[in-house]
């Protein structure tokens, strides 16, 4: 758990708990016991800890903090015991020192590390803050500002930034033991009274006080309902207010605050579900575990749209070649310029970093309009946009031109992969990409297999995911997938809050205040209204498909509004067009008013309706858009379209602005109770029978009716699951 060593003088103390040398309570306790021993031996004149294989310590073991036995406080009295050591203790880091594995270096009378490693306090990614003494710590050694912007973000700095700022005294190329050791020899004999940042005064800031208060401004503004930053904050102020002693104590309160906090549960959940999602299996066996990725050296893209666009941005920044496609070369050059720019941007993001973006070379990306240069690449993304005949005889030239073992790709959010796949010779290489729109922005991937799928290609699409740093989530083939699919009762019941008396600010308020980045009527403006109404005029839901007679809010005996294709009528297509549900500053303004306009639209389509005008609050509008989301989530998972509730949680915080701190939908429906969402859903439903989004399914049912189970045994509650594969 801690390896214990002596060389000549110097003791080596080695955290030891693999992976990431977590910091259990075996390894706190063998770290104090190797302590005690190097300080009674009287031939230790310095010791240096570092941890097992490359990485100092990823911080406290996080499946400890839900364990029956809290440890909040048990390591800031260790970093004590390091700090008040008589012999000077250097801390050797290499890999990773993150949260209470930063705060143990902290303790340490002297910090060197490697040139790659990287630092920092990540706890208030996890809803927690430093409770090791660290809140009090940083501050001293590298002043307020920046110890402030660590601690209430949680980054990850590089050595090289650590060591401008003075948290490291030293780094290093090579072997960064052997360097570490070489200090503590050195140092033997010297005061260590400076050393102890315990000890030093908080470096002064002009005009501290008005600081503070911007910063809160700013950590405030930022956390969006997310309780641990303003507290990370709090204890940080403490430092700048209070003796250490007492900072501490402040620290402890609030460390304490945070660690019962459900807010904290959430976060856990949501960094486990993240990893446990790359362990993916389909009902039809395949898994992970067995099936093994081809190699990816180079790509094609086609169709340079928004999608694509961040897609060959998003390959680029992988370091994998490619070749980008467009239709005509009218489309190209319009393509090729959009794609520079935003390469030319995320360059001038990357300057200082290690890595530099080579995309001016056309050995690693080409532009062109023929699909011969496609004969050898590896994987083809087709990004064009959502017609399935469009798809259908790009897939069909693409088995024609592909090498055999090449993988075909296709972004859709909402197409059948099985059609797609039937266009081709090799179903097997046919899967679904789902790309989140800025594609080189969003973390999200959905990873779609369909009826004839491979195990390899889904592996080689999750390791595609990784290599381009995004999560790839695997999931069945149904309309919308899953991300889309839970949304459009959550988009419904939004426009039928609408009709019914609510206003678009006010569905937007109640869901923003919730946490969501964007409510779904700003969202829907960003978007553009015109994709989902060409999507509906496909489907026959409207337009000039539409048999004549048909009722204006019904479609196939189910409530329907037509209120979004009313304002595509009128040319309301969003941001784009300057107005949609809100009025914008002018075409392509992002800054949305009310519009009376709308208000009064509104107005007029209710006694047109017969529709009687009520108010609505915001528990109604939560209730009524999140439960029906959540409701689609339990037919997804009873379908076996997902694997598990992780999956659809992990989609929507990284897909869909989900608040993190609210672990997803699946784990929030676990948090309210599942026998709560049920009676409502039930309520609503009664109300609006003609709505089958609120008609509770059946797997909700059964969750609720055997006693509401923690999250992580729903699915033992499946007798079986559909296969997919
Ligand atoms: C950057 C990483 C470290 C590595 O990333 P990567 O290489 O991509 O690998 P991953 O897949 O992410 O991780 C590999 C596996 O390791 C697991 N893991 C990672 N970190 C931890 C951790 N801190 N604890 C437990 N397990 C961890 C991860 O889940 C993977 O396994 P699996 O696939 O899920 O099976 C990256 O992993 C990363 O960023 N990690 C998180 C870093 C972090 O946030 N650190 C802060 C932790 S909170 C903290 O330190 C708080 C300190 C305040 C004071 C607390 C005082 C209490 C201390 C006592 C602790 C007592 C525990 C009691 C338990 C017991 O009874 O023993």
């Amino acid at each position: 758990m801690a390896q214990y060593a002596r060389g000549s003088a110097v003791a080596v103390i080695r955290l030891r708990n693999p992976p990431v040398n977590a910091l259990s309570r075996a390894v706190l306790q063998a770290l104090e016991d190797g302590l005690k021993k190097a300080d009674a031996d009287p031939s230790v004149k310095a010791v240096m800890i570092c941890g097992e294989n490359g990485k100092f310590s990823a911080g406290a073991d996080i499946r400890g903090f839900s364990a029956p036995k809290r440890l909040g406080g048990a390591l800031g009295p260790v970093v004590s015991l390091i700090e008040s050591s008589e012999k000077p203790v250097v801390a050797a880091i290499e890999g990773v020192a993150l949260g209470g594995g930063l705060e143990v270096a902290l303790g340490c009378h002297y910090r060197i590390a490697h040139v790659k490693a990287r630092m920092g306090l990540p706890e208030v990614t996890l809803g927690l803050l430093p409770g090791a003494e660290g809140t009090q710590r940083l501050p001293r050694l590298i002043g307020v500002p920046a110890a402030l912007d660590m601690i209430t973000t949680g980054k990850h700095i590089p050595a090289t930034e650590a060591l401008k700022l003075g948290l490291v005294d030293e780094i290093v190329e090579e072997n960064t033991i052997e360097a570490a050791i070489r200090l503590a020899n050195k140092v033997i004999g010297q005061p260590l009274g400076p050393r102890r940042l315990s000890l030093k005064p908080v470096p002064k800031v002009p005009n501290m006080e008005a600081f503070l208060d911007e910063a809160l401004a700013k950590v405030k503004r930022q956390a969006r309902g997310c309780l641990a930053p303003e507290l990370c904050f709090q204890a940080v102020r403490a430092a700048t207010q209070s003796p250490f002693a007492d900072g501490v104590r402040r620290e402890r309160e609030l460390f304490q605050v945070l660690l019962s906090s459900g807010q904290a549960q959430a976060l856990q959940y949501a960094f486990f579900a993240e990893r446990a999602v790359r362990r993916w299996a389909t009902p039809g066996g395949a898994s992970w575990s067995s099936a093994a990725p081809q190699p990816v050296r180079r790509a094609a893209v086609i169709g340079l749209g928004t999608m694509g666009r961040g897609i060959v941005t998003s390959l680029v920044k992988a370091n994998i070649p490619l070749v980008a496609l467009e239709q005509d070369l009218e489309n190209l050059n319009k393509g090729r310029k959009a794609v520079m720019f935003l390469l030319e941007r995320e360059a001038m993001k990357m300057e200082g970093g290690a890595q530099v973006l080579d995309f001016h070379n056309p050995a690693r990306l080409q532009f062109t309009v023929d699909f011969d240069l496609l004969r050898d690449v590896d994987l083809v993304i087709e990004a064009v946009f959502e017609n399935m005949a469009l798809k259908k005889e790009i897939f069909h030239k693409l088995s024609k031109i592909c090498k055999p073992g090449a993988l075909l790709c296709t972004n859709t959010s909402a197409l059948n992969i099985d059609e797609i796949a039937s266009a081709t010779n090799r179903p097997q290489q046919v899967i679904g990409t789902h790309f989140f729109s800025p594609a080189h922005v969003m973390r999200l991937l959905e990873i779609i297999y369909g009826r004839h799928t491979s195990p390899t290609a889904i592996a080689t699409a999750m390791q595609l995911a990784t290599a381009l740093k995004k999560v790839g989530v695997v999931v069945g083939n149904c309309f919308g997938f899953v991300g889309n699919r839970m949304m459009f009762p959550y988009v419904q019941q939004a426009v039928f809050l609408l009709e019914e008396g609510s206003r678009p600010d006010a569905v937007d308020q109640a869901l923003e205040d919730f946490g969501f980045k964007i409510g779904p009527f700003r969202m829907s403006d960003l978007a553009g209204l015109d994709v989902g109404w060409r999507s509906r005029k496909d489907q026959g839901l409207t337009g000039p498909s539409l048999p004549a007679g048909t009722p204006a809010r019904q479609r196939r005996g189910q409530r329907y509004s037509p209120l979004p294709d009313l304002l595509c009528e009128h040319g309301r297509f969003g941001q784009k067009t300057g107005k949609g549900w809100y009025l914008y500053e002018k075409a392509g303004g992002r800054t949305a008013t009310p519009d009376p306009w709308l208000l009064n639209f509104l107005s007029q389509y209710r006694d047109t309706h017969g529709i009687q005008t009520r108010f609505i609050d915001q528990e109604e509008i939560l209730e009524r858009c999140l439960f029906s989301l959540i409701n689609e989530g339990f037919a997804i998972l009873a379908e076996g379209i997902a694997s598990g509730p992780e999956h659809l949680d992990v989609i929507y915080i990284n897909g869909y602005g989900w608040p993190k701190h609210r672990g997803g939908p699946m784990f929030y429906a676990s948090t309210v109770g599942l026998p709560r969402v049920l009676a409502k859903l039930q309520k609503y439903s009664e109300a609006h029978p003609d709505v089958p989004g609120l008609q509770p399914s059946a797997f909700l049912k059964k969750l609720a009716a055997v006693g509401n189970p923690p999250l992580k045994e729903w699915m033992s509650y499946l007798s079986q699951q559909s296969s997919k594969l």
